[in-house]
């Protein structure tokens, strides 16, 4: 039975707003992961610290007042932000999340609810209006990432537990709502908010004041995209409430991590945010372990756009505001691919048919067009393709050489092989499949 609830989900399905249509179709998006925790780039004193960079603060390594005096250290005298921009065009995405605040509290904007800002460092000016303009110039829409976890203030409690915290708490979610509604009128182009560090119970305890405050952001930006990460139900549930409904406009769970089917996305709209290595966000000097190369990561974003999700790829600039050589080479990868298939990437969204080895199906929004984004070749040439029944095939071509027409083959009712000669080239490539509804003489399509 639907459990009343007055601080749950207020929307049942994908939002049909065009804002919302806009954001479905970016299919690759880049993320920014830059802050103090950049300088020290996940080592201190010789020493390295084995989680993430951005958590540095966090290790007894380095003693928290040191950490916070960072401050005084941040002079990104390489900091540009249109070649930051640049970098994202090159790679084809179409929108970026980047860090406002991270959990350390270090706002790269000079909010006036803190000293703890870019104001009070060297470098003195505003980080964030220089990029939300070079990426606005640059066509690439900004989501703003807050963390509301905020280990610099002294508001901040983990739970509360005493009247002492109860009061303080109070103090840091009106400092959270200055901030955010300060962050909207600052840069009233932002399109979106990410929301980080909102998993500790005093947060989940805020389950009225989170969606007031919700309510009084969405008021305030009309067509604000807000994800399921933000706030918990009055029953404690986040990113789906008591009824099992969606949270927020898009389902944000996946991070570092893929859906495999279709049922894993419960027909929401979704994106993947994705560390280059295993589990680096912020700048790390020691990239260890597994590094992702360009194609697994274009795998990564066909696989996500073919479930109806959108593919966001992790930058950690350094400390002096340069992004490293190794990010470099991915934009430029990952871009020489776009350049050629974005095609099958852009506006599109899960085909409904039944996944091939060979790869994903894609289909274009609102068109005919469905792609076949090709990562395993089959030794036989021949990739099998089932369409619904009425459904088929006007042409078939590989999207590199549109004039040759592939030969397509029915081997069984509404099953067919694709006939391509392996390609050479060690490079994913797509096949488009033009389709059309056989209908009766009344007109009706199936
Ligand atoms: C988007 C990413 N989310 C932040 C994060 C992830 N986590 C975390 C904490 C406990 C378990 C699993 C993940 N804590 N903070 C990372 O620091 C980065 O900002």
């Amino acid at each position: 039975a639907k459990i009343e609830l007055k601080h749950g989900s207020h929307r049942i399905g994908k939002r049909t707003d065009e804002v919302m249509q806009k954001w479905r179709g970016y299919g690759l998006g880049q993320f920014i992961h830059w802050g103090l925790y950049a300088i020290p780039g996940g080592e201190w004193n010789g020493k390295q610290y084995n989680g993430a960079a951005e958590w540095i603060r966090s290790w007894n390594g380095i003693p928290k007042s040191t950490y916070d005096s960072l401050i005084y250290k941040f002079n990104p005298v390489n900091f540009n932000a249109d070649e930051w921009a640049t970098t994202a065009k090159q790679m084809g995405a179409k929108y970026v999340t980047i860090t406002t605040k991270h959990h350390d509290g270090f706002c790269l904007w000079p909010s006036k609810y803190t000293s703890y800002t870019v104001a009070n460092s060297p470098w003195k000016k505003d980080i964030m209006k220089p990029l939300v303009d070079a990426y606005d110039k640059a066509g690439i829409d900004v989501i703003l990432y807050f963390s509301v976890m905020d280990w610099n203030h002294p508001g901040w409690r983990y739970d509360i537990k005493t009247k002492e915290d109860s009061v303080a708490f109070e103090g840091f979610k009106q400092f959270t709502r200055n901030q955010l509604i300060e962050l909207l009128t600052m840069y009233p182009t932002a399109k979106g908010l990410w929301f980080d560090g909102t998993w500790d119970k005093s947060w989940v305890k805020q389950a009225e004041f989170a969606d007031q405050l919700e309510t009084e952001m969405r008021k305030l930006r009309p067509g604000l995209i807000i994800g399921s990460r933000f706030r918990a139900d009055e029953k404690g549930k986040r990113h789906f409430d008591a009824n099992n409904v969606l949270m927020g406009d898009y389902e944000q769970g996946w991070e570092r991590k893929l859906p495999n089917k279709i049922e894993d996305v419960h027909g929401n709209d979704w994106d993947c945010v994705m560390t280059v290595p295993e589990n680096q966000w912020g700048y790390n000097k020691a990239w260890k372990g597994h590094i992702k190369t360009a194609n697994e990561l274009i795998e990564m974003t066909a696989k996500s756009v073919s479930l109806g999700g959108n593919f966001v790829l992790n930058f950690g600039p350094q400390g002096d505001g340069a992004i490293r050589k190794e990010e470099k080479q991915l934009a430029t990868q990952i871009g020489n691919w776009m350049k050629i298939n974005k095609e099958a990437i852009y506006n599109c969204q899960y085909a409904g048919l039944e996944k091939q080895d060979w790869g994903y199906f894609t289909k274009k929004t609102g068109g005919n067009k469905l792609y076949m984004v090709v990562f395993n070749a089959p030794v036989s040439g021949a990739y099998r393709v089932k369409l619904p029944a009425k459904m088929g095939i006007t042409k078939a071509y590989a999207l590199a050489t549109p004039t040759q027409s592939l030969s397509t083959e029915e081997i069984h009712t509404n099953e067919y092989f694709i006939h391509l000669k392996k390609q050479g080239g060690d490079q994913p490539f797509v096949i488009v499949l033009e389709t059309k509804n056989s209908s009766d003489n009344s007109g009706n399509v199936y």
